[in-house]
């Protein structure tokens, strides 16, 4: 298949660029947080509060199963790599492209997020653990990592296109 999966920490951009690539290659983009709370009906902090984080891994893990459609950009949760078996689909059925942002930034831009029940339960410090924790799965489940420091959405999404584009062999 031929996917692209954008895979980073949450608030490195993922959605954001996602969407611009999405015009730029003109493929549908979905964001998988989006599409599971569409198909549950509950927010993300609803599924967490009412069932688990491990509840709402099995839900990325069953997205990615069942999902169909080729050709487009998919841009993942942040703990999507944590399961092994994530990796494995996104790295069989598609592209995957690592947005490596420093950890200061992505502070500024998630820390007062009401919606993302992890930073809520914990303070910098375990955010900044958690950060590090997962960088060496990020990195090993990318074919691209683009560094997103002192770079605009707009030069990130350019970079990105170029890279996939020299990969397909386009
Ligand atoms: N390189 C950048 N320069 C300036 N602003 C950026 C850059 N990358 C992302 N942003 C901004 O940071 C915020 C977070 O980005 P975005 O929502 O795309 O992250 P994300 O990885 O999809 O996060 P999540 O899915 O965890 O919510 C957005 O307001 C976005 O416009
Ligand atoms: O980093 C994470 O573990 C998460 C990131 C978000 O995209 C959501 O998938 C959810 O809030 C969990
Ligand atoms: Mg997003």
């Amino acid at each position: 298949m031929n996917r692209i999966y954008m895979i980073g920490f949450m608030g490195c951009g993922k959605s954001a660029v996602g969407r611009r690539l999405s015009f730029l290659l003109k493929l549908p983009f979905y964001d998988m947080d989006k599409e599971i709370v569409r198909q549950t009906g509950k927010t993300i902090p609803e599924i967490f509060e009412e069932h688990g984080e491990e509840y709402f891994r099995e839900l990325e893990t069953k997205f990615l199963q069942n999902f169909k459609n080729d050709h487009c950009i998919i841009s993942t949760g942040g703990g999507v790599t944590m399961r092994k078996a994530n990796q494995k689909i996104m790295r069989n059925t598609g592209l995957v492209l690592f947005l490596d942002a420093p950890f200061r930034e992505i502070w500024r831009r998630i820390h007062r997020d009401p919606n993302r029940p992890i930073v809520r339960q914990s303070t910098r410090e375990e955010i900044e653990e958690l950060h590090k924790a997962r960088y060496r799965d990020y990195k090993q489940t990318a074919h691209i990592t683009i560094r997103t420091e002192f770079r605009t959405l707009r030069q990130i999404t350019q970079y990105a296109a170029f890279q996939v584009k020299r990969l397909k062999g386009e």
